[in-house]
């Protein structure tokens, strides 16, 4: 291991993390990410001589093709748009803080968290601040980007992540912001829908603090709008495996929306910082065609806050408000 620089030690690194995505669209990588994915514990919890098979034999083999054909179909020249995108955010967040060095990692796939971190250990950096690009917090992901840290950092004081900023008012008015430059151009849909990710309400149940995240960020974002508080939904999407998850489900809601007559649909996606599969695909594709097959016309995504200056200057205040914090 090579002597830490004195610039490096004195500087602060800032790491953004995001879920992360395959290398390419292929059934061969799709498998690789989806295996480092689905054996966290994190992310599924089954006792290991059941999940195993499962994984292996079923899961692995069946959805990786299926779900390569879906990355095809939103994949950008440059890459995966996740990967993209989070580089673009990262790039934009360093220009608004050029007093500390700000590199992106991924929880699975790469540029990998253990990897980077492990650099940043070596070169000596006296204070690394991780940020997990999700503004709500969950157990499954989280406290997941928690557990590499944890390992790469033991109890050294050099290493802080912060939590969640569900309620950070820069992030709040950003997704506000953003809401309302869409009404601007596009004209307002008759209903706003907010779709989350979702999880398992069994770890709801066992206390995950994800949904009161996510219905405060929402109550939150409808006060910056000036709206009255019950003018927006409020439904989780994504749902993986047969046990039920957070409901209302975002694809059973549109049909019952399409089916009561809203013909023109407003749907944004604010626990994403960055576009994706889950938002491009199932979202902006997927739900879309749903909502037409039952009778609606127009459903309106609301891209993610991704690179917008707003979204960095209010990434990068948080940023170097919890470094002032530790001083
Ligand atoms: C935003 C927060 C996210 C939570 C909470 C979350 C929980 C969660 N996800 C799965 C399973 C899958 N998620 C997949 C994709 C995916 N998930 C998130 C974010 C959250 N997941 C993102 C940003 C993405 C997109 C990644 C990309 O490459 O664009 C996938 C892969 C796609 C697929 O096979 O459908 C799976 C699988 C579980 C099981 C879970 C909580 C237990
Ligand atoms: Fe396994
Ligand atoms: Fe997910």
């Amino acid at each position: 291991m090579s002597e830490p620089s004195a610039s490096r030690a004195t500087r602060d690194a800032v790491v953004l993390v995001n879920l992360g995505t395959p290398d390419a669209p292929t059934p061969k990588a799709v498998r690789r990410y989806l295996a480092e994915f689905l054996h966290d514990h994190r992310v599924v919890a089954l006792t290991r001589w059941l999940w195993c098979p499962l994984l292996h034999f079923i899961i692995l083999p069946f959805r990786s093709p299926r779900v390569a054909r879906l990355y095809a179909g939103v994949w950008m020249t440059e890459g995966s748009p996740l990967a993209v995108l989070t580089a673009r955010l990262a790039k934009a967040v360093q220009a608004e803080l050029p007093e500390a060095d700000v590199v992106h990692a991924m929880r699975y796939g790469n540029p990998s968290l253990r990897t980077v971190l492990t650099d940043l250990r070596d070169a000596g950096h006296a204070r690394v601040q991780v940020l997990p690009l999700y503004p709500q917090y969950s157990t499954t992901t989280t406290a997941s980007v928690g557990d590499i840290v944890d390992a790469v950092f033991g109890a050294q004081g050099v290493a802080r992540m912060r939590d969640d900023y569900h309620l950070d008012a820069g992030w709040v008015d950003a997704v506000a912001a953003s809401i309302r430059t869409h009404w601007d151009t596009h004209g307002r849909g008759e209903r706003l829908l907010f779709s989350f990710h979702g999880i398992p309400q069994r770890l709801a149940d066992a206390g995950d603090p994800y949904p009161a995240q996510c219905r405060a960020s929402v109550d939150a974002i409808v006060r910056a709008l000036g709206l009255a508080p019950d003018a927006a939904l409020l439904t989780f999407q994504s749902r993986f495996g047969r046990e039920p998850w957070l409901q209302p489900y975002t694809d059973e809601t549109l049909k019952a929306l399409a089916g009561e007559g809203v013909r023109v649909l407003d749907v944004v996606c604010p626990g994403f910082a960055v576009d994706c599969l889950e938002t491009l695909e199932e979202i902006a594709l997927q739900n879309a065609e749903i909502f037409h097959a039952h009778g609606g016309r127009d459903l309106r995504y609301i891209p993610c806050l991704n690179d917008a200056p707003a979204h960095a200057r209010a990434l990068a205040a948080l940023t170097r408000r919890d470094l002032a914090a530790r001083a």
